[in-house]
């Protein structure tokens, strides 16, 4: 049994503000989980509280039924099980990627080369580490703690400065490791698109607690509140009055994603309104069709011409 239970799990790091109040989360092995929140909402705490790298205020971390010592408890921190890799890792100087990844673990050949495979190393192994890109370092990083056989990765973002192909082989390795060695994944994020495709469960943060906590869908399109809907991208706040003309009546502003808005093409079918703004994203378009005085924002796989009136159609509204 090598799941996570985090109970009444608190920290504050002698401040009037505290990091982590009271958090209870069970996590299950296997299970890819993404926590998000705004800058100082508590998300590197929890994750190095779980890695057993802080101390908690009060409360405690199980893997299955032992509890992970806090890093005041132990004369090295962490625990073999659950490995943390943070955004401001620092690797030795003047040591080679081979020296650095030998140096400490005792493994077997078959898996060494199959840590190199998933990082993509086999060409850095003798490179000097400090001439390594930012990318490169970062992989040797990775490879440092899978040397550990963790069961759990706790990775502090490890997309941020990356650039897409740099990202792509990070993602490639860490679906690598989930096969190769079952480790489970949480990470922080901050990018929708480097987070939406990926994990299973998103837990968002606020103030140093959990306020939403569900299956990756549910969280994008059923947010609690305007806060946890701009952390995962694009949105729309549609005003009642809008929607009374489309048959159905609300009390509340809606928070509705631009997917579940359809531009339809006969202008008596639903909402009509102006193109004003076609931004080209690739493989679709974000319109803006001005409504009455509201802008909406809708994702579309056909771009439009600014000018150009459209009619828009709501899907599935749980509200
Ligand atoms: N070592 C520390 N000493 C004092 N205060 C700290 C320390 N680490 C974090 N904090 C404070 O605890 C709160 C939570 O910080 P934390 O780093 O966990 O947030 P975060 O969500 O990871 O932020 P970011 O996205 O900016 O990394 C913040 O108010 C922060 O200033």
């Amino acid at each position: 049994m090598s799941d996570l239970t985090l109970s009444s799990l608190s920290k504050n790091y002698n401040s009037d503000r505290k990091a982590l109040i009271k958090t209870d989360l069970f996590f299950k092995h296997g299970v890819r989980t993404a926590l998000v929140g705004e800058t100082g909402s508590g998300k590197s705490t929890l994750l190095k509280l779980m890695a057993g790298l802080e101390q908690p205020d009060d409360g405690e971390v199980l893997i299955g039924n032992e509890r992970v010592e806090g890093a005041h408890e132990r004369l090295i921190a962490g625990h073999k099980d659950i490995a943390y890799l943070s955004q401001h890792y620092q690797l030795p100087k003047f040591i080679t990627v081979e020296e650095y990844l030998f140096d400490e673990y005792s493994f077997s050949e078959e898996d060494l080369n199959q840590i190199y495979a998933a990082c993509q190393l086999k060409d850095l192994r003798l490179r000097i580490t400090q001439e390594l890109s930012g990318g490169e370092k970062q992989r040797v990083a990775l490879a440092k703690q899978l040397l550990k056989k963790p069961k759990w990765l706790l990775l502090d973002e490890p997309f941020s400065n990356l650039d897409y192909a740099h990202k792509r082989i990070i993602k490639n390795a860490l679906d690598a490791i989930e096969n190769l060695l079952g480790t489970s994944l949480i990470l922080v994020a901050h990018e929708p698109t480097d987070i939406l495709p990926w994990a299973e469960r998103i837990i968002v943060l606020k103030n140093g607690q959990v306020i939403q906590d569900d299956e990756t869908k549910t969280v994008y399109y059923d947010p609690i509140n305007e806060y946890v809907a701009s952390l995962l991208g694009a949105y729309n706040l549609i005003n009642p009055s809008l929607l009374k003309t489309n048959g159905t009546s609300f009390k509340e502003n809606l928070i509705v994603r631009p997917d579940k808005i359809a531009i339809k093409e006969k202008v008596d079918e639903g909402l009509a309104g102006k193109v004003i703004m076609n931004k080209f994203l690739g493989n679709y378009a974000e319109v803006v069709v001005q409504v009455d005085k509201e802008l909406i924002i809708v994702s579309s796989k056909m771009s439009y011409q600014l000018g150009d009136i459209v009619s828009l159609k709501f899907e599935d509204f749980k509200k």
